[in-house]
């Protein structure tokens, strides 16, 4: 981890891929949005809201930056605002109040067309069903979004193989979309999006209708795509055990709000509130642990040493082999405490007691 808290390997650019800052969305009549936007600026809640003037905030003051080449799930229970949110990014949802940026640029007074190229060009979104064209072989429809940016036919065969390729759907390409598994068809949709080369990748819920085992390799096909390809992605999920798998940061939602925005390990264990706490179960916890988090005060002069960020399950493994005391250090070498079998032993029954981490 870095000191301004970003994920090792994550660069921060002094200008985020998309920034929303104090972003209100309003529903209801026209009228009736009209003139409680008014009284935005005082930062009513939404009770208020909904009670005088009979409109629904579907987001209520949000500020949040994605940061560049950053993967960044978005959860929350439903009807808290994530598609709202995310919709924010790539102008399909338009903002009552507050601005959105995708790379400095303010997106909320674009015209029609402006954002068209936009969705086409910098920002690709992938959605839950993938909506691919029935009447379209595959390579037809990731040469799609292809040909809506006007590149010359033999330009977007190569590019949209070239895709194919990579979600390993080459030799499916002059097939139609009904002859492929969902899981296919979800890859299909990701090769069309990425081909057309955005900087930001959105995702609604791109891994929720497939059964588990593809969706266990999707999921880590798409975090190595979108780590290979240096991308920015926000997706949306309702599992937090894939948002706590390939996000760099997860931000959770409720009520219209980004209740904590953190890294996964942050999210885990320090959660901000009861609802955050929540969504970790005992499984993620233990996940999760590492070597630092069971080390308890101590010094040795001697000994095997370990990795203040060595997972759980190689510490187990370290400790059933030897019943001597490990000294924990940090990556410049600084003593953290120690641990051995008893203290593991007592750490993980803290755990399966209920007693998590982040409560004591
Ligand atoms: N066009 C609309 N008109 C009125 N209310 C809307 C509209 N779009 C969204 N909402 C409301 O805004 C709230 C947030 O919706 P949103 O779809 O962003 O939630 P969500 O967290 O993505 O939910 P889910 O997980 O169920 O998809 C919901 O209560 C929804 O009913």
């Amino acid at each position: 981890m870095t000191r301004s808290g970003a994920p090792q390997g994550l660069s921060i650019d002094p200008v985020p891929s998309v920034a929303l800052s104090g972003v209100w969305k309003l529903y209801g009549a026209p009228r009736a949005v009209k003139t409680a936007k008014r009284v935005l600026s005082a930062g009513p809640d939404r009770e208020c809201l909904q009670r005088d003037f009979g409109v629904f905030a579907a987001l209520a003051g949000v500020d949040l930056t994605v940061r560049r080449r950053e993967t960044l799930a978005v959860v929350g229970l439903s009807g808290s605002g994530k598609s709202t949110l995310v919709r924010h990014m790539n102008g399909l949802v338009a903002p009552t109040a507050g601005s959105v940026a995708v790379d400095g640029r303010d997106i909320s007074r674009l015209s029609r067309s402006d954002l068209q190229a936009l969705r086409a060009t910098q920002v690709g979104m992938v959605f839950q069903s993938t909506s691919l064209f029935p009447d379209r072989t595959v390579i037809e429809n990731v040469m799609f979004g292809l040909e809506v940016r006007g590149v010359p036919r033999r330009d977007r065969m190569a590019t949209a193989l070239t895709w194919l390729d990579r979600v390993e759907l080459a030799d499916w390409a002059h097939r139609y979309p009904h002859e492929l598994s969902g899981g296919m068809q979800q890859r299909v949709g990701l090769a069309r999006t990425l081909a057309t080369d955005p900087e930001v990748l959105l995702l609604d819920e791109p891994f929720s209708a497939l059964d588990p085992l593809i969706r266990a390799n999707l999921q880590d096909e798409f975090a190595s795509l979108v780590r290979t390809y240096r991308k920015t992605a926000v997706f949306i999920t309702h599992d937090f055990d894939e948002a706590a798998r390939i996000a760099d940061r997860i931000a959770v939602m409720s009520d219209g709000g980004i209740v904590q925005i953190g890294t996964p390990r942050d999210i885990v264990f320090a959660p901000a509130t009861p609802y955050v706490a929540s969504f970790a179960t005992r499984d993620i916890r233990l996940r999760f642990l590492q070597a630092a988090d069971v080390a308890v005060p101590g010094t040795l002069d001697t000994g095997d040493t370990i990795a203040a960020d060595m997972p759980l399950s190689e510490l187990m493994q370290r400790a059933s082999a030897s019943e001597r005391v490990m000294r924990v250090v940090d990556r410049d070498g600084r003593g953290l405490g120690v641990v051995d079998r008893a203290h593991l032993i007592a750490s993980l029954d803290r755990l399966m007691t209920g007693k998590a981490h982040a409560a004591e």
